[in-house]
């Protein structure tokens, strides 16, 4: 079995190396039969592509930050949601809520829309306390670049410290009933007099995740699409599965979701 996990992680990891070399080579020979002519706000590859045109950059820098964004992108987004749908299949009443402000808000059309997405506040909400509770990255680490006292604690210039992103999320100093999936805790009448550090998803400062927003409208839409027209049943409790902490906060056991339609899909 680990030696087949093992033959899988490499090949997928193959057919992204390649994937991602065919995205920059298909983007550059497009912009090399424009002339290179970049305008106005460049795209993040086109943004790389230039820099190499420039001598900034060689090919693998462009490759190793493809890789990143890539690899970023993909893990955190996927866990959060399966957190998200995990928790909303728990909890029917929450799940009825945020179908009632997508019916009001999408009525009939299919495609979510940017004005929709400013107006879904309350599924932002359900994702916001589903990566409280499970924040997908659920570790990051820092070097002290000067000596600080932590809690009362000296703690000297060099160490490395763990800053453990879950364990804040549900500190009982900061959040009342932590422990409970409770997404008014995010209303903006109730985030009042919240700490800046009690709610950091995606970390904080200077290296924090450039993908936030993105992630955050990634998974407004997907969310928004499956819940209009499916529900979701969670056929483990939530305390029944345990988060495991590796990189990406994934489940010990597997999380089984039953979906009944609610209602067509309307072909465009
Ligand atoms: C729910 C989704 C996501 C979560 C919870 C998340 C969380 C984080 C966290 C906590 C960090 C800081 C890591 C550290 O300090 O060691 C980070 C960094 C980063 N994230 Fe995300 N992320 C998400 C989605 C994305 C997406 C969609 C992208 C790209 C499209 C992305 C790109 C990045 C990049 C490039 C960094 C490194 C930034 C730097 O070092 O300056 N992330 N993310």
């Amino acid at each position: 079995m680990e030696k087949l996990t093992r033959n899988v992680c490499t090949f997928c990891t193959a057919l992204l190396r390649r994937t991602e070399l065919q995205v920059i080579v298909e983007r550059k020979e497009a912009l090399k039969e424009s002339g290179y002519k970049m305008e106005g706000r460049l795209a993040f590859l086109d943004l790389l592509l230039d820099m190499v045109q420039s001598g900034q950059m060689d090919e693998t820098d462009v490759q190793a930050e493809v890789d990143t964004f890539m690899f970023e992108g993909h893990d955190t987004t996927s866990t959060g949601l399966m957190w998200a749908i995990h928790l909303i299949g728990n909890h029917p009443e929450i799940q009825r809520k945020i179908q009632a402000e997508l019916d009001e808000v999408m009525g009939d059309e299919e495609d979510v829309t940017t004005e929709h997405l400013a107006r879904l506040k309350y599924l932002e909400c359900v994702l916001k306390e589903a990566l409280r509770l499970f924040p997908s990255v659920p570790i990051i680490m820092r070097e002290l670049s000067e000596d600080q006292v932590i809690g009362g604690v000296s703690v000297p210039e060099g160490v490395t410290l763990l800053l453990n992103l879950l364990l804040v999320h549900r500190d009982p100093a900061q959040w009342k009933d932590p422990e409970l999936f409770d997404p008014d805790r995010f209303l903006p009448e109730n985030s009042v007099g919240r700490k800046p550090f009690a709610f950091v998803p995606f970390s904080a400062g200077s290296r924090n995740c450039i993908g936030q927003r993105f992630a955050l409208i990634e998974e407004k839409v997907i969310m928004a699409h499956i819940l209009r027209h499916f529900n979701v049943t969670a056929m483990e409790r939530v305390h029944e599965v345990r988060p495991k902490m590796e990189i990406i906060v994934r489940p010990v056991s597997p999380v089984h979701i039953k979906i009944t339609r609610r209602r067509p899909i309307v072909s465009p």
